[in-house]
């Protein structure tokens, strides 16, 4: 038996979660001695229903339900959008918390970590389920800041459908984009849920558009707000033309009622209500065929007499074939509108049968998550979400499967019985889930441990940590052996310094943040070069010619050419060692030690005396190689940013101002409400501590968004500048 096992992992107790695709009737055993009851931290938690007193039989209930009534979802979104909110208020109303936690008080369940409580924002996806009317959920609250991108794009691996939740006077974001194109790559189904709707600014319109507009998307419009901003009272369900209003004496928003729209009481909302289901209907029918047949069919004279259940199975068809969203709004902090998107949730996201899912797999320990609580279960249907410890050589992104030849067997079971024509890497790739794309770290600093002794402390810790956090590189600086962080931004690694003193107990010193230059040539160089050494009685002799180019496209890696006249039969022994002596020489260019880009190297000529070593060739290459790049006229490339900055009018001038010095060149101001939203382009060394700047320039009223755009040639006063820094000249 197989599985097909994906890994993200949840924590820092290094727990990964395991989400197990099972079509076959296999159950993962685990010792039911080893059940615990899971322990409440600090927060008032309901306890599982059917968990008392170690019952096995409904505890079973609890975690195989049927695979058509599991929901894994995501919530996801521009940071501050409100998504550890919502899912708070889901919590809430779904009775697994038994009171609302708040981001602005820090005692929220998911976000568990110290970091996240301290500073109000996600930056680890946290995993919850719980049971809303007969269904169970596995969400996954995801960060919405661009520095852990990839920590939302592993977790939109392992699930069905997502939640998008937008800040209703802000509509489509910098991150929301980003997001939503990841969840297109994997395929997921979506709801957009317009949060904030109290807010001073907020516009359902606007946001609608700009879903429309910016994610090229079609919104299906099942609800309409009643009042914006202040006079937000609760929402309007336009499939079965109801009213819901939340009772404003009920703090926690747990009573609402919902009455029918009359023509008596509200005239106006109940026409508006109606043209709004008969353009839905008509925006449906587009869309899907046999919702076209049905409405043209039986019902094309009156709209009102569709019945509702017939207009949600279409709309589920819909958004399952993620031809169109359904868009619902309300308010996570005033309570409003959370019962009815976990009712929309069940209703249109798929159930992990409805995905392509196909294997599974034996493994010793399983865990169901509650944020930063596990609880240990003995056995787990195909769905669901779970989490396994202890395995020791897997990273995230990694797919798991029992053997090799049982992944094969399985690639070939995929494939239809018998059937060989592919070749056996391409079966292994063919069940691979799709990998994460791991973002280039653009800034790194050298990092220190307290004493030398701690110095296999600090490389367990971030071993550790690497392997859980693809975007986080480590390596040691080969000339002055220092060990150096790579990471996506200055937050990151700020996160990654206090997880290290905070988790592993180990006070570290970080070097002055720096920016991962690149570098490349400008002209062709050809250059030769002879290494002759005796080694014992063994003679080491080889001669190499090698020319060194700009390419004309660019290619981060080296691209390496033979020219006619070098013998195939020598290449055949040597062509690895070769290739690995100019890799080897391009990390580390000749100007700053940065990585070079878009060079093409070609070896020209190639004369190996017989039992010359390939360590000695690769040698040679390598060494003749930097002779040639050293020859030639060589140009330093700095990370050219993607900028976002939303700003209210009245602060856009200092902005500006300020983004002039920093050698930023704006590309449009767009207006969106109250706000600018100044979108360019600007050097990240130009960034350093950008946030403090802005928050200072702003009174704390802007927000930013940053992206590496591409690299870009430095111009000669500032490479010039930057080199005699680096030289200790300046
Ligand atoms: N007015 C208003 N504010 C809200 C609402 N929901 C959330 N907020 C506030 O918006 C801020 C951000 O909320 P979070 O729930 O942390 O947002 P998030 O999307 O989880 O943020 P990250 O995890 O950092 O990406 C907090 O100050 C919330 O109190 C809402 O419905 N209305």
């Amino acid at each position: 038996m197989l599985t097909n096992l994906r890994i993200f992992v949840m924590n820092h107790q290094k727990i990964s979660s395991l989400h197990i695709n099972n079509m076959c009737f296999c159950k993962i055993r685990t010792s039911l001695k080893r059940l615990k009851l899971p322990v409440p931290l600090g927060r008032n938690y309901s306890s599982l229903p059917g968990l008392i007193g170690n019952d096995i039989k409904s505890l079973r209930s609890i975690i195989n339900p049927p695979i058509a009534k599991i929901r894994n979802i995501g919530i996801m979104a521009h940071i501050d959008a409100g998504k550890t909110t919502t899912t708070e208020r889901i919590l809430y109303y779904s009775g697994y918390t038994r009171s609302l936690g708040d981001v602005d008080d820090g005692d929220t369940v998911t976000d568990f970590m110290a970091q996240e409580r301290e500073r109000g924002i996600t930056i680890q996806s946290a995993a919850v389920t719980f049971d809303w009317k007969g269904y169970r959920v596995n969400l996954i609250d995801t960060p919405g800041h661009v520095d852990f991108t990839l920590e939302v794009e592993r977790c939109l691996r392992v699930l069905d459908g997502a939640v998008a939740v937008f800040d209703a006077s802000a509509g489509v974001e910098a991150q929301t984009l980003t997001v939503w194109r990841q969840a297109d790559k994997h395929k997921i189904p979506r709801i957009c849920f317009l949060n904030k709707m109290d807010k001073t600014g907020a516009s359902f319109n606007y946001a609608v558009e700009s879903i429309r507009e910016k994610l090229k998307a079609k919104p299906l419009l099942l609800q309409l707000p009643v009042g914006e901003a202040k006079t937000f009272k609760g929402v309007v369900d336009v499939i079965n033309k109801e009213k819901l209003l939340w009772n404003p004496s009920s703090g926690d928003g747990k009573d609402f009622e919902r009455k029918p729209l009359l023509e008596a009481s509200d005239p106006e909302l109940l026409k508006e209500t109606t043209e709004a289901r008969n353009a839905l209907i008509e925006q449906v029918a587009d869309l899907d065929d046999e919702f076209a047949d049905l409405v043209l069919g039986e019902f094309s004279e009156n709209f009102d007499l569709l019945p509702a259940e017939k207009l949600q199975t279409a709309i589920r068809r819909v958004t399952l074939a993620q031809t169109a969203v359904p868009v619902l709004c309300g308010s996570a902090l005033k309570n409003k509108g959370i019962q009815p998107l976990l009712d929309a949730v069940t209703m249109y996201l798929p159930s992990p049968e409805e995905c392509n899912y196909e294997f599974l797999e034996r493994i010793s320990r399983l865990l169901l998550p509650f944020a930063d609580q596990h609880i240990e279960i003995p056995l787990l249907t195909a769905g669901n979400i779970a989490l396994t410890v202890g395995l020791k050589h897997t990273a995230t992104g990694d797919t798991i499967a029992s053997s090799k030849s049982s992944t094969l067997a399985a690639a070939r079971r995929a494939e239809g019985e018998g059937e060989k024509k592919y070749k056996q890497s391409d079966e292994i790739e063919r069940i691979l889930l799709a990998g994460v794309e791991i973002p280039e770290p653009v800034f790194f600093c050298t990092i220190e441990p307290p004493s030398m002794a701690k110095q296999p402390d600090l490389d367990h810790a971030l071993k550790c940590l690497e392997r859980e956090d693809p975007s986080l590189k480590v390596r040691v600086d080969p000339d002055s052996g220092q060990t150096v962080l790579c990471g996506m931004g200055e937050l990151h690694i700020e996160i990654i310094h206090d997880r290290i003193k905070r988790e592993y107990g180990l006070e570290t010193y970080l070097g002055p943040l720096q920016i991962a230059y690149r570098e490349t040539i400008l002209n062709s160089v050809r250059a030769t070069d002879t290494l002759d050494r005796t080694l014992g009685d063994k003679r080491h002799l080889v001669t190499v010619e090698v020319e060194t180019r700009p390419t004309e496209t660019s290619s981060a890696m080296p691209v390496i050419e033979y020219a006619a006249s070098v013998s195939e039969d020598l290449l055949k022994v040597s062509q690895e060692a070769i290739e690995n002596g100019i890799h080897s020489v391009c990390l580390q260019g000749p100007l700053l030690g940065s990585p070079m880009q878009d060079v093409a190297i070609t070896l020209h000529s190639l004369i190996i005396h017989p039992g010359t070593s390939t360590t000695m060739i690769s040698a040679c290459v390598s060494r003749c190689v930097q002779k040639a790049l050293k020859k030639a006229n060589k140009q330093v490339l700095e990370p050219l940013m993607n900028l976002e900055v939303t700003v209210t009018k009245d602060y856009l001038s200092p902005v500006l101002a300020d983004l002039a010095q920093r050698r930023g060149n704006i590309q449009e101001i767009q207006t969106r409400q109250d706000n600018k939203v100044v979108i360019g382009f600007v050097p990240l060394a130009e960034m350093m501590g950008y946030s403090t700047v802005l928050r200072t320039l702003t009174s704390g009223s802007a927000t930013f968004a940053l992206e590496l755009a591409t690299y870009q040639a430095m111009n000669p006063q500032d490479q010039s500048t930057l080199l005699n820094r680096r030289s200790g000249l300046t």
